[in-house]
């Protein structure tokens, strides 16, 4: 055996830290905007709320001013994802509201760090090219092929990946499903390196900074497109007219307006004997209810504005700028 050696320093005891003693690197924080788009039905929403969590909770906007509407707020690690809103846009007829939309959809897509582009698995039709067709060339451009559970040979898929491969300058190719929770997770890992070093706008817990008024307003129209299927074009919007907090904020009254493009919609709102205006008006207030945590009074109307699409001037006073 060799001779044990004892080195004199390890004799000494550790020198206490000083303000100059080296750590461990901290690792920096990470923060960035993510916007999701793609066609209809793809799964943006059920992917944007497995994203930041299903319960919505409303906080109000803290240190950061942005232009954008933040959907959500999710920290994981280091990393502090920043999700923003862009309006749908309509491609079946070119009006004022789609050219506005479009326009919309390109401003914000050039303000943020990463876009999720979200197709179907193995699908690629001509309403997801005029969607690829507006994304930024210099963003980081994410393809998920969302719903990969419905896929039953994964082989399958390759081809159809080679192809999206020539379509676009992918950053990534994310095969997925937006209702596995271990996807998403994985997703989270695959988006960080794209989110540029910078502090957290947000504090750690914030989940969104909608707007309780907008949030309301959101949750009218998904009821009113769940019970009015496909019959109803994009074009019918909410608009919140009254908004007041009683008893301390324990009660809320609300009035809001559907606004409609022709009579006939008008009528396939109400309904006959105007059930369905009244199923839309209750599913909502439950839904508020349950995300205010108060007791909801909700007033329905629905105007007829006719041509209201047609003309920007119309736009920008609800609120499409
Ligand atoms: N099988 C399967 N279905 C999914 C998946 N993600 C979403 N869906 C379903 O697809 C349908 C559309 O999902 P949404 O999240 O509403 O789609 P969207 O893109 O937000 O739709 P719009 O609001 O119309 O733009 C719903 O029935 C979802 O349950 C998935 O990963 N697998």
């Amino acid at each position: 055996m060799p001779p044990t050696t004892v080195n004199p320093d390890d004799l000494l005891p550790a020198p206490a830290p000083t303000p100059d003693t080296p750590e461990a690197p901290a690792v920096p924080q990470r923060c960035g905007l993510i916007a999701i788009v793609g066609q209809p039905n793809v799964g943006k929403s059920t992917l944007m709320n497995a994203l930041v969590g299903q319960k919505i909770s409303i906080t109000s906007k803290k240190a950061q001013t942005t232009r954008h509407r933040i959907t959500g707020v999710r920290t994981v690690d280091e990393a502090q994802f920043v999700f923003v809103d862009t309006p749908g846009f309509q491609m079946k007829h070119a009006t004022a509201l789609n050219r506005t939309l479009n326009r919309t959809v390109q401003s914000t897509l050039g303000d943020v760090d990463i876009v999720l582009f979200l197709v179907e698995a193995g699908r690629f039709s001509p309403a997801d090219a005029k969607v690829l067709a507006l994304m930024p060339a210099h963003k980081p451009v994410v393809l998920i092929a969302n719903k990969l559970d419905n896929i039953h040979r994964r082989a399958d898929l390759l081809p159809w990946l080679q192809q999206m491969q020539q379509r676009h300058a992918f950053a990534e190719f994310v095969p997925m499903s937006a209702t596995k929770r271990a996807d998403v997770d994985r997703l989270f890992g695959i988006l960080k390196p794209y989110l540029p070093e910078q502090e957290w706008f947000y504090e750690e817990d914030a989940l969104t900074d909608r707007s309780e008024k907008f949030l309301t307003s959101e949750i009218i129209r998904e009821k009113l497109f769940r019970l009015t299927g496909d019959e109803l074009p994009y074009t019918s919007t909410v608009v919140i007219d009254k908004w007041e907090e009683e008893e301390g904020g324990l009660r809320r009254r609300i009035s809001a307006s559907i606004v409609v493009e022709r009579d006939a919609h008008k009528g396939m709102i109400i309904g006959a004997g105007g059930e369905r205006l009244k199923r839309i008006g209750s599913d909502a207030r439950v839904e508020l209810e349950r995300l205010m945590e108060c007791r909801v009074f909700l007033e329905l109307w629905v105007k007829v504005r006719s041509g209201w699409a047609a003309t920007e001037e119309h736009l920008r006073s609800y609120g499409y700028e």
